[in-house]
């Protein structure tokens, strides 16, 4: 069984006039151990779909069903068990301690005394090691890099100690050296923690060198599931992202200029 599939999805938005749909007839699936990549371009519906899959906001029809079940009918204290989030609007944290933020992660588990136990604990710190944080732990968030920043992001989700976990745009404003770092490291995780990691993201060249599989959504506005190779050798990056000056070198998984030399 996949921890989360899709049948017959469309994500969307409706109002009491008109119904606009962004993609639709979507049968997706996501695994255990797996990164999972979902590339579009601006606008094409990428935070819409993840915030469905993630129970924020209703499909316009179809299912989207969480180990089996229908999401639409678990309660949200139970999602937060199964699904950790990092969006690209965060809340207004920043005077916080980074052991305090990550410590959030811990929220859906505690009791009524809102008290961490030594479980929660273990938790803590051990996501706080596996994002190598741990020497930011007593200092505020306002104070470190948004490289750093999202890592310590990260470490909350992981402290929320779930299956699945889905990040929108995790590398954006990095440089590449920190993109790869943070792609790396969501790879790392996926794969030694069992979690089946969903990131919405610009970063094509990164993620074809680095994600395990690619929702890759095209000119047609349909939805492409596949591994880089295949996606590669079926030509839909050249066909998606490629103009009359741009080109895609397939050998390093480039994108490259063309010159009239
Ligand atoms: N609350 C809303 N009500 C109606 N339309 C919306 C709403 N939020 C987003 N949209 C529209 O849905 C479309 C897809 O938005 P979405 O943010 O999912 O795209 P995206 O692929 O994540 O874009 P980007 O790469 O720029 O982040 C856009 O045309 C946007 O204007």
């Amino acid at each position: 069984m996949h921890l989360l599939h899709t049948s017959g999805l469309s994500v969307g938005y409706r109002t009491k006039k008109q119904e606009k749909i962004l993609l639709d007839d979507l049968h997706l699936h996501l695994e255990q151990g797996k990164l999972t990549a979902l590339l579009g371009i601006n606008g094409t519906g990428k935070s819409t779909l993840l915030r469905t899959l993630a129970g924020l906001q209703p499909s316009l029809s179809g299912q989207v069903c969480l180990e089996g079940k229908d999401l639409a009918k678990i309660p949200r204290s139970e999602v937060a068990q199964k699904i950790s989030l990092v969006l690209t609007d965060k809340p207004e944290i920043n005077l916080m301690k980074v052991k305090d933020l990550v410590s959030l992660g811990r929220y859906p588990y505690l009791g009524w005394a809102g008290k961490l136990t030594t479980f929660d604990k273990e938790k803590i710190d051990q996501a706080m090691q596996i994002t190598q944080i741990t020497t930011w732990a007593e200092q505020k968030v306002y104070q470190l890099s948004d490289g750093q920043q999202q890592k310590v992001w990260i470490a909350r989700a992981l402290a929320q100690n779930t299956p699945l976990l889905f990040l929108d745009e995790p590398t954006a404003h990095l440089d590449v050296i920190n993109r790869l770092e943070i792609l790396l490291l969501l790879k790392k995780i996926a794969e030694q923690q069992q979690k089946a990691i969903l990131i919405a993201t610009h970063d094509l060249s990164e993620v074809l060198q680095v994600a395990h599989e690619i929702w890759l959504i095209n000119k047609e506005k349909k939805l492409i599931s596949a591994n880089a190779l295949s996606l590669i050798e079926d030509n839909h990056i050249e066909k998606n992202f490629t103009n009359a000056s741009i080109y895609f070198d397939r050998e390093n998984k480039r994108f490259k200029l063309k010159t009239d030399a």
